[in-house]
């Protein structure tokens, strides 16, 4: 059975596009027609992956988030930055947003101490250049509920997000669970570091 009909983000409702080898990267743009925002990504983009949690920013109608993330030395931003303003100071990843259009630019942490210290959050959509990598599963799916989506629509949500290829977590990836768990274990010295 299909579950085409569900909306999932618009970048992958059709089918998810594959990355290119050798692509290194291009220009994120808000979505203000005077004075947008510009921030360079001079790199590929990893783990790149929808995300249903509250926190991420979504385009208008997307039920997901689409987020990758960059090494921080790779971010640059290059046009009328004095519009970015940090979303919420409090939390782990800094999101700085347009106070134009309210679009997400990047997402940065500070604390040297979190495990992904070092990688910047981007949404790829927001550059026209094609070749970043693709998603390659669902984060915080159940979070969905929280931005109002009803409990008795997560059964089609979570088939159609494996029917593309993304499959669906209530946290990030195992991959990606297993990598902060070994992060904390070398800390308090559970694991040899
Ligand atoms: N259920 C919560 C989950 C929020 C959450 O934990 N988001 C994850 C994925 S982006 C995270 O790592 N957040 C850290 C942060 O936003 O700083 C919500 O939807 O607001
Ligand atoms: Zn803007
Ligand atoms: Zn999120």
């Amino acid at each position: 059975m299909s579950h085409g009909a569900v909306k999932i983000h618009p970048a992958v409702d059709n089918g998810v596009k594959q990355g290119s080898d050798g692509f290194q990267g291009g220009t994120l743009r808000c979505h203000c027609t005077d004075r947008p925002v510009e921030v360079r990504i001079n790199a590929q983009s990893a783990h790149n992956h929808v995300c249903g949690c509250t926190k991420c920013w979504k385009p208008d109608g997307a039920t997901f988030s689409m987020v990758a993330v960059v090494p921080r030395g790779a971010v640059e931003v290059v046009a009328n930055g004095d519009k970015l303003k940090i979303v919420d100071e409090k939390m782990s990843i800094q999101r700085y947003a347009c106070t134009g259009c309210g679009t997400h630019m990047y997402g940065r942490i500070e604390n040297p101490e979190h495990p992904f210290y070092g990688l910047d959050f981007i949404h790829t959509e927001l550059s026209s250049e094609e070749g970043w990598s693709a998603p390659g599963f669902a984060a915080f799916v159940s979070s969905i509920i929280e931005s109002g989506v009803s409990p008795d629509r997560m059964g089609d949500i979570r088939a159609r997000l494996t029917e593309l290829g993304l499959p669906p977590y209530d946290a990030l990836s195992p991959a990606l669970m297993d990598a902060i768990a070994a992060h904390v274990a070398k800390k308090s010295g559970a694991l040899a570091a």
